[in-house]
């Protein structure tokens, strides 16, 4: 399909019956995800402007490029659109300019195995901002937002990602000189991972122990210089390169970094936070917290990412489950279309539903952040330790749930899904990665759970609690009011609450027993994490079933669309009550009785969601090029564009390949 859709395009006859079966407008669906009409002319202006532009299509499909060749195609489609972007900022465009190309949507149709500029923008930039000085923000960040400079973001060494205080490349102050001096003391101190370094940054913020005066003070990042500006050489002492092909986002260019003896003036330590003197003396940050400011900007792209990403997945399965035909559910009729099948129904529309799921709970964490930043602005940290903990929580949960929803998707289109032209292979891949970058996820589950357990003592202390955790107070009363199960969310809430509590004051009575036994705490926490980590994910569902049903409430739409959105909240909560049904009998009001209840209200709601699934992912509008799907397409001409696809393969331009001749004729000729 086109960018604009003509009227002139033969649509399946499937397909085309299905739009005609919607109860609500998909474009009032598109307005309202976007944020208005207005917003919607302006992003597929925008989408016009990019995907327009011949310079940043595909002759042929990237799969069958090289490793090298795909790096160079990514560099200069990204120096293309880059081009483009500053264009566009020039004439007074918006930031969300840059999310859109970067990490959004229409980057990843661009870009499809990745950008080798994205941590310019996403992490070396904000960082400037985020940790450095005035003076360091207005001698860096001209330099870095007109690409006069390339930069990306070294935290993660060869032997440590997760703990970062174990990192080991060091900076060493002479207060002779006034300079630092940067080492890889070890072969697993090397940086390795950051996107864009092998052969694309020529600058970094390189996070390292920072030493002066014969004391470490931890890690503190500094902005290096990696390549001379005008021959891209490595500068005297780098040792650079790129780390090899991936599961996925072959086209970062993720590298690794040594330090011999780097010297770099004492200006380029980021000193926004701590500082170090010309003689050495170490000034203190005034909160270590004020660090995470960057990493908690970044999850919640993360949780908007993966809100995208899940939505075109879901736009190509359910369009595919619309147009494919497959066996027979009557002996005799017609082959039924597969979507009609509940168990296919069922492994699409709970995730049709995490997607508004995961937007809407990406905007709310979103305003969060933005109230706890301005109060940060203010000095008061107050709430930076339950934005914290949200933010952790959230991310893993959102991340592990999007990766297995894009491989359900997959799997709900059969053997075609595996293709790499169904795109399902290049989302997962984008996808389940954001499970590990920035921040490993039960890691980030043990870290809320760290919250959750301090949360739970105050609770229990009679404190009073800040409102995402307020709901543990019930369970310390042990005063649940009058109760009797009812189909409805709210009650579901609540039970998801109970639970969330239930597995907190497990934890913390587990982790008590073992330490009143003798163990001690570090032992007990390990002893207790599988219960940890469980108690933070359900922590997280709980809140993310609450907003996403109290945003579709707030909602200002039309009843249509309304009752759609209510389906869609009420499936996303029971789906996951049904997934995690154990918990509920064991934590909460939940009876077995209920639980059969709720399987029924689950299968209804799925066929009241079948005849609007297509509406539904035509309300997500993902124009073609961005789907980038021969299964997916708007028009659902699912076979002829896999012909036409197949064409593509180098293979088929010619009749006989040479490896014939070589090996398979003397093979065959041989008489073995
Ligand atoms: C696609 C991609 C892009 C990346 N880009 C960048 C980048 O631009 N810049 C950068 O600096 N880094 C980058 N990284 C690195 C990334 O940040 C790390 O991989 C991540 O922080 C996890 O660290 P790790 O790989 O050392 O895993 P580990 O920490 O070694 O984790 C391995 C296992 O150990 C477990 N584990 C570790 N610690 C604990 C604990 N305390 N308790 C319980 N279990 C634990 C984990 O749960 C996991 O199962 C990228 C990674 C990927 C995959």
């Amino acid at each position: 399909m086109v960018l604009k859709k003509a009227d002139n395009i033969k649509c399946n006859e499937d397909i085309e019956r299905e739009r005609k079966k919607c109860s609500f407008d998909p474009l009032e669906l598109t307005h309202l995800l976007d944020g208005g009409p207005e917003k919607t002319r302006e992003r597929k202006e925008r989408e016009y402007y990019f995907l327009s532009e011949p310079e940043l299509r595909d002759t042929i499909p990237q799969d069958y490029l090289s490793h090298k060749e795909k790096y160079e195609e990514a560099v200069r489609k990204a120096c293309t659109l880059f081009r483009k972007v500053t264009q566009l900022r020039d004439k007074g465009g918006d930031l969300e300019i840059f999310r859109q190309t970067l990490s959004g949507m229409l980057g990843s149709a661009i870009l499809k195995d990745g950008n080798p500029f994205t941590l310019h923008y996403v992490m070396f930039l904000p960082t400037i901002v985020g940790q450095g000085t005035v003076e360091q923000q207005a001698e860096w960040m001209g330099k870095a937002w007109n690409c006069d400079i390339i930069g990306t973001y070294a935290q993660t060494e060869l032997g440590h990602g997760t703990f970062i205080r174990g990192l080991e490349t060091t900076a060493h102050y002479d207060p002779k000189t006034q300079e630092f001096i940067l080492n890889s003391p070890t072969l697993t101190s090397y940086k390795w991972w950051p996107g864009g370094l092998g052969q694309t940054a020529n600058f970094a913020v390189v996070v390292a122990q920072l030493h002066t005066k014969g004391v470490c003070h931890g890690i503190h990042p500094f902005i290096v210089q990696l390549r001379d500006e005008e021959t891209h050489k490595p500068m005297p002492g780098i040792k650079i390169g790129e780390i090899g092909t991936k599961l996925g986002m072959n086209a970062t260019n993720n590298g690794y970094l040594g330090f011999d003896n780097v010297r770099i003036p004492r200006e380029h330590m980021l000193m926004k936070n701590a500082q170090v003197l010309e003689d050495g003396t170490y000034v203190k940050s005034p909160s270590d917290k004020l660090t995470y400011g960057t990493m908690m900007f970044v999850r919640v792209i993360i949780l908007q990412d993966m809100a995208g990403y899940l939505s075109k997945a879901t736009t190509i399965a359910v369009r595919y489950s619309a147009v494919r035909r497959q066996s027979e559910l009557k002996p005799g009729e017609p082959e039924p279309q597969i979507i009609d099948y509940l168990t296919q129904q069922y492994k699409l529309f709970p995730n049709l539903a995490a997607c508004f799921a995961l937007r809407f709970n990406a905007t709310w964490l979103w305003n969060m952040y933005n109230c706890v930043t301005a109060e940060l602005e203010e000095g008061d940290l107050d709430r930076l330790p339950e934005l914290h903990a949200l933010s952790c929580c959230m991310k893993a949960v959102c991340t592990a749930d999007a990766a297995q929803g894009v491989e359900t998707c997959r799997l709900s289109c059969g053997g075609h899904g595996y293709m790499t032209c169904s795109s399902m292979p290049s989302i997962y891949g984008l996808v389940t990665a954001a499970s590990t970058y920035e921040g490993e996820n039960t890691v980030l589950l043990l870290q809320t759970a760290r919250y959750l357990m301090k949360a739970w003592q105050q609770a229990v202390g009679g404190m009073t609690m800040t409102p995402t955790v307020a709901y543990l107070k019930q369970a310390v009363s042990g005063n649940n009011g009058p109760w009797s199960w009812e189909n409805t969310t709210a009650c579901i809430i609540r039970a998801y609450q109970q639970v969330a509590a239930g597995k907190i004051k497990m934890c913390a009575e587990n982790m008590d027993k073992r330490i009143r036994g003798g163990i001690c705490p570090e032992d007990a926490w390990n002893m207790t994490s599988v219960e940890l980590a469980q108690c933070a994910e359900a922590h997280a569902r709980a809140i993310m079933v609450d907003k996403f049903v109290e945003s579709v409430l707030e909602l200002n739409v039309s009843p249509a669309l309304k009752t759609v959105l209510t389906q869609l909240s009420e499936l996303y909560a029971v789906y996951w009550l049904l997934q995690k049904s154990g918990d509920f009998l064991m934590f909460s009001d939940v009876t077995a009785q209920d639980i059969a209840s709720l399987q029924k209200w689950m299968e209804v709601l799925l066929s009241e969601i079948r005849p609007n699934a297509v509406g539904i992912v035509d309300g997500f509008d993902i124009c073609d090029e961005i789907l980038s799907s021969a299964l997916g397409s708007y028009d659902g001409r699912v076979y002829e564009r896999l012909f036409e696809e197949a064409s593509k393969s180098p293979l088929n331009k010619e009749p006989v390949n040479v490896s014939f001749h070589k090996y398979l004729k003397p093979f065959l000729k041989a008489s073995l």
